[in-house]
């Protein structure tokens, strides 16, 4: 955790051909893969140049921010390029509840970066890391599957009672995960995930940081310059043949409506004090994957003061996309009822630049992988109207984005 020495980070502009830069996935070397990609282009790493591991604590974005720009000001810089991304970068995952989980924050050795026409990679600190590959991704065999902390009938038991508290008015809206294990022969490597995903899922965040690995649809945060976006996502149906009868019924859905309403509402609410301009639609649109359909608010702001992006992050998490409502409430019930650790799962997973700008999404459709194991997540946001066996097969749904990237 100590801040390593003078860093030398230099960018180096990839003019010309930038072909070899459009499959960020198949240039990183070895499974300990940094990654976020969205339609082919992001940014990946590798090596570590620095880690931080934060205990929990509500104070855990603000440590993070602080040791950061430390690194950052200790580093001598060349960056001709100057775009978000560029110069020294650091993935982070941090846990979703301040009460337990490490949070984890690398800058990498090694950057590669691929948008907008830009392509570059960049290096930092001594002692080269390989460019080039070093041992072949190799697709997980012989993989056995089998319940995690919370069996579907725990799970059943967990949203029943929390319909209960929420019927009763304790709180209006709790998020309700549980897990699935897989075993492998040998270690899963994480760019055969990330490869399968990134193209199952192109329009999704592709990420990769200390071990969690997945395809997120939700955008946090995404800071550039003093303009913010996020993408509220809460409500969801699978999808299956009749396409168009699915997206009208999740529209229509009174109970989908209004778990994506407490949602929206609170990003509009934690954004509002920061920004000068805020847009955020009155009704939210059709996100659509290709295994299900998200409702889905888009929020675009002006940050009023310079704000990192990290600043932003410790304004929204938890969202009632993955806490509910009221805030401390939903925590305590989730503590109390889904009896698992997440972990970083539904955590905010991304990047920061020295800059402060940086893409953060929430950490959903993924699995902590370590070693020949995979612990996947996935929950569903539980209102008065929610279903137990309705809820069940929301989580069989969400959990099969990673089932496949293993499974193949
Ligand atoms: C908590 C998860 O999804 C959240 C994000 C989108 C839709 C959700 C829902 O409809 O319940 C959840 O709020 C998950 O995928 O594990």
């Amino acid at each position: 955790m100590g801040i390593p020495d003078r860093l030398a980070v230099r960018t180096t502009v990839v003019s010309g051909d930038v072909s070899a830069h459009e499959d960020l996935v198949a240039r990183l070397p070895h499974s300990e893969a940094l990654a976020w990609i969205r339609h082919g282009e992001g940014i990946v790493g590798w090596g570590e140049a620095a880690r931080l591991v934060l205990p929990g604590g509500e104070d855990r974005f603000t440590r993070a921010r602080e040791w950061l720009a430390s690194v950052f000001a200790a580093a001598s810089v060349e960056d001709p390029l100057g775009v978000p991304g560029s110069g020294p970068v650091a993935f982070g995952s941090f846990s979703f509840d301040p009460k337990s989980g490490d949070s984890v924050l690398i800058v990498p050795r090694v950057v590669l970066g691929h948008r907008d026409g830009h392509a570059w990679y960049t290096t930092i600190g001594g002692n080269p890391e390989p460019l080039a590959l070093l041992r072949p991704p190799v697709p997980p065999t012989g993989v056995r599957w089998a319940d995690g902390a919370i069996d579907a009938s725990r799970h059943m038991r967990a949203v029943a009672a929390a319909v209960e508290r929420i019927r009763a008015g304790h709180l209006s809206k709790v998020v309700l995960a549980r897990d699935l294990l897989a075993t492998a022969d040998s270690p899963i490597d994480t760019r055969v995930l990330l490869r399968r995903l990134a193209d199952r899922f192109p329009s999704c965040y592709t990420f990769a940081c200390a071990g969690l690995v997945g395809a997120t649809p939700e955008l946090l945060v995404r800071r550039m310059g003093g303009q913010v976006e996020s993408l509220v996502l809460a409500g969801t149906i699978a999808r299956d043949a009749a396409d168009d009868v699915s997206a009208a019924t999740l529209f229509a859905s009174a109970k989908d409506r209004e778990e994506h309403s407490y949602a929206a509402d609170m990003v509009r609410a934690a954004l509002a004090p920061l920004c000068r301009e805020l847009t955020v639609p009155d009704e939210p649109e059709l996100l659509r994957l290709s295994n299900l359909i998200h409702l889905a608010t888009p929020v675009r702001g002006r940050l009023s003061e310079e704000r990192s992006v990290l600043d932003v992050v410790a304004a929204l998490h938890p969202t009632p996309a993955v806490g509910g409502t009221p805030t401390t409430d939903a925590l305590e019930t989730i503590r109390e009822l889904e009896l698992m650790e997440r972990g970083r799962y539904a955590g905010p997973v991304g990047w920061i630049d020295a800059r402060g700008d940086g893409e953060w999404g929430i950490a959903l459709r993924c699995a902590h992988i370590e070693g020949t194991r995979a612990r996947l997540y996935a929950g569903g946001g539980i209102v008065a109207g929610s279903d137990p066996a309705a809820e069940l097969a929301e989580t069989q749904t969400k959990f099969r984005a990673m089932r496949h990237a293993i499974d193949g």
